[in-house]
């Protein structure tokens, strides 16, 4: 795509956008639709009565409707990122982009909504009269100057916030970002001499805010497309000329001489590498155009090595972009019911912001980010977009903020209490999985893929290179090439294949498997014909002789017979069985059922063993372990003849001491539920409702998960294989290439405890 850092291809873009249900995002209906009765209250008659309530008074909307946590998301597509006026239609994909961030990192609720025309007026009219729909709206990629009249005019007319993102969103990160370079450089705002590039929504939003933080207006020089704007130009709107100074400097490049600061908000590669050398000792460098910035951070570091520099891209060190800010700002406004979003709350939020990035980075997502740059310094000047703690910190300096300055409807009593609520709208496995995501970044490891001539594999082993997770190691004749080049990739000589026909290691592997099985009755040509003839006999061999670091199988065969066939290659951690784990993912919480991949009837000693293991793994994935061993019936009721291996191990977890919390007999129903759990078992040792299922069998666990999968999809993870010495992962055979991703990458993290341990 861009000139360097080319992590994914043009073609892997448009497959992901159209893969599955066209775009990003879908409505799911938050009530029950299952029957008549439902249908009765959710739609006619029932609605009658919200309907009523909100006549009589409208502020009953919040609390019957989704219109306090609905946010639109709204454009005409004039200047859409730093690609231009590519027309309202163009823009909805990176407007359905900000609102599944909304979703992700805020939990908001959010709707894209594109206006086709470029009159301001028309626009301003259309977006007004939606204000009963939402509960704030996010203006995103308008070109200024028309942004700024339309963004005032929106403010006056309507009572929820109205926020352009690119001018404040934009604001607020920048003014964060620049307050720690400054901290760094032992500079003070009053000192520092900027020169902004370009004259738009955000060069002008961050200009203003920055000047309100203490920046001197003589100290700020802006250019656009013509130069720099200064007070002889007769060509400048109201809002360029608010900035115009008086200089005799007319390009860039004289504007850069000696300045401390260059914040570019207008295309990519307007800065060349050596107007920068002419900058001050230690310049700040924000390049933020997208998707490509003014300089690339290579260019600008070659240029000048003391510079500290950020980009609006989350593959460079500081990410300047406003994703740290509007999904946390709306979440905040929205808590409070704002009537607007003042500069109180976006200096809050800058403020809190900056704050968070000298303060100590937690281990996971220091580790996430292999330990490197995630203290405060000149490559960490702004926290993370995945740092878990954002959604603390911002939402509620931006509520505090809202009440101080009086725009908050409904003040928030207890801020302790806020927090918790906060903290519970990020579920840790999700951010447990972005993190996994950005370890396997961070530390790369060699991944084999044993079906190397599987479209779905080769998707996922290009999806795992170009996300820069890792190096794929595909096993599979020698076209597999050609196929990678029919997916859209120009060269695919970057990509290994093992043929495990002509391989120079084919060799070491029937030596090694030769060596474990010659005493079980194979002869070496038949351990010759096995290596040559199947990948999984190969591909593990490889993975056991340390060719690669973790091995991803599955897609062609049976979960069992993979695992027979890497069983005969690799040993088990220790004595007991491996296990499958499957992980079903909700917004809120996350389940684990386990085994649903490998013993049919499982002794109470095995089921203990899965919930230990099961327990550490759920730690892993950020989950405190809650554990209910699930059957038909709940401590005896109804009484049934087969939970005998059950109670046995409850009583084995009893008799050892294990750190997690354990219950069963307990049909899933109880065990899903803590108030039935409370009311009618209290002496259930559970504090909260289980997050481990154990079933008894694998008839059980592997119905319920394969239903599961079926029926919600992209919410089921897994099954992971628990207990193998070396990093494997069998998939189902249903995956798709974003399951093998995921389970390439939980593989590869998994690496460095195995080969240690
Ligand atoms: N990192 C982040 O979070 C964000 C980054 N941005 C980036 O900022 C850029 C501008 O966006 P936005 O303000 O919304 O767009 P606008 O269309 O409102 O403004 C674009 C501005 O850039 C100027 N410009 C374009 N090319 C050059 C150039 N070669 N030299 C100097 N000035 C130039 C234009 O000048 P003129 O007035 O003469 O036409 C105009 O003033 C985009 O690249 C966008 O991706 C925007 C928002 C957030
Ligand atoms: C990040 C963003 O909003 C932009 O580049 O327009
Ligand atoms: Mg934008």
């Amino acid at each position: 795509m861009s000139e360097s850092n080319v992590k994914f291809s043009e073609a892997e873009a448009l497959h992901f956008h159209s893969r599955g249900r066209p775009g990003k995002i879908e409505i799911i209906a938050s009530k029950p639709m299952a029957t008549q009765r439902d249908l009765s209250l959710a739609y006619s008659p029932g609605v009658a009565v919200p309907v009523r309530a909100i006549a009589e008074d409208p502020a009953t909307a919040y609390d019957y409707t989704a219109k306090g946590n609905l946010v639109a998301v709204i454009s005409n597509g004039t200047a859409i990122l730093g690609l231009g006026d590519l027309g309202a239609l163009a823009s909805k994909p990176v407007m359905e982009g900000k609102a599944v961030l909304f979703k992700r990192f805020a939990d908001v609720d959010s709707i894209d909504l594109e206006v086709d025309t470029r009159d301001a007026e028309a626009f301003i009219n259309a977006v007004a009269l939606l204000e009963p729909s939402f509960g704030g709206i996010n203006l995103e990629d308008i070109a200024a100057p028309d942004c700024f009249v339309i963004e005032q005019a929106l403010r006056e007319r309507m009572n929820i916030p109205v926020f352009h993102d690119d001018q404040h969103g934009t604001a607020i990160i920048t003014a964060a970002g620049l307050i720690n370079a400054c901290l760094l450089t032992g500079r003070a705002l009053k000192d520092i001499k900027v020169v902004v590039n370009g004259a738009g929504a955000a060069a002008i939003a961050c200009t203003e805010l920055i000047k309100a933080m203490g920046v001197r207006s003589d100290h700020v020089m802006m250019c656009d497309r013509s130069g720099v704007i200064h007070k002889g130009r007769d060509d400048l709107d109201q809002w360029k000329s608010a900035h115009a100074v008086d200089t005799d400097r007319r390009t860039l490049e004289e504007a850069l001489d000696g300045a401390d600061v260059f914040l570019g908000l207008s295309a990519a590669r307007a800065l060349k590498p050596e107007w920068v050398t002419k900058m001050a000792p230690q310049p700040i460098i924000f390049a933020m155009a997208n998707p490509d910035p003014e300089i690339t951070p290579p260019e600008a570091k070659a240029a000048r090595p003391d510079a500290i520099v950020a980009t609006g891209r989350s593959d460079y060190p500081n990410q300047v972009n406003n994703v740290l800010g509007f999904p946390f700002i709306f979440r905040g406004a929205l808590d409070v019911r704002a009537t607007a979003i003042n500069d109180e709350m976006k200096i809050a939020a800058a403020n809190a912001l900056a704050e968070l990035a000298r303060e100590a980075v937690p281990e996971e997502v220091a580790a996430a980010y292999g330990g490197k740059s995630q203290r405060f310094g000149a490559d960490y000047i702004i926290p993370a977009p995945f740092d878990p703690r954002l959604l603390e910190v911002v939402p509620a300096a931006v509520a505090e903020a809202a009440m101080r300055s009086g725009v908050a409807q409904r003040p928030i009593e207890n801020f302790a209490a806020y927090r918790q609520t906060l903290r519970a709208r990020l579920n840790p496995t999700v951010s447990v999985l972005s993190l996994a995501y950005e370890a396997a970044k961070a530390n790369p490891k060699r991944v084999l893929f044993a079906e190397g001539e599987e479209h779905v594999v080769l998707r996922a082993a290009i999806a795992f290179k170009e996300g820069g997770y890792g190096t794929p190691v595909l096993v599979g004749r020698d076209d597999v090439h050609d196929r990678l080049r029919e997916l859209g990739i120009d060269d695919p000589s970057g990509y290994e294949v093992l043929n495990s026909r002509n391989s120079p290691l084919v060799g070491r592997a029937v030596d090694h498997l030769y060596a474990r099985l010659q005493r079980k009755g194979y002869l070496r040509r038949e351990i010759e014909r096995m290596v040559n003839q199947d990948r999984n006999y190969f591909a593990a061999a490889m993975l056991a002789l340390g060719e690669a670091d973790a091995m991803i199988t599955g897609v062609t065969r049976p979960f069992s017979q993979s695992l027979k066939q890497i069983e005969m290659v690799i040993d088990h951690e220790d004595q007991s069985d491996p296990f499958g784990v499957n992980i079903i993912v909700g917004q809120n919480q996350t389940v684990l059922v386990a085994d649903t991949a490998v013993t049919e009837r499982p002794t109470a000693e095995q089921l203990a063993t899965i919930a230990i293991r099961s327990a550490a793994f759920a730690r892993r994935m950020g989950q405190e372990p809650r554990v209910a061993f699930v059957s038909y019936t709940t401590f005896g009721n109804p009484p049934g003849a087969y939970v005998g291996e059950l109670r046995e191990a409850v009583a084995l977890l009893d008799s050892r001491t294990v750190d997690f919390e354990y219950e069963g007999e307990m049909a899933p129903d109880v065990a899903l539920n803590h108030d039935m759990q409370r009311r009618y078992y209290p002496f259930s040792r559970l504090t909260g409702p289980a997050n481990i299922l154990i079933m008894p069998g694998l008839q059980s666990a592997s119905l319920s998960a394969k239903l599961l999968r079926a029926l919600s999809g992209e919410n089921m993870l897994g099954p992971f294989l628990l207990g193998m010495k070396l990093p494997v992962q069998i998939a189902p055979m249903t995956a798709g290439a974003s399951d093998l991703v995921t389970l390439a990458v939980l593989a590869a993290g998994a690496v460095d405890g195995k080969r240690r341990g």
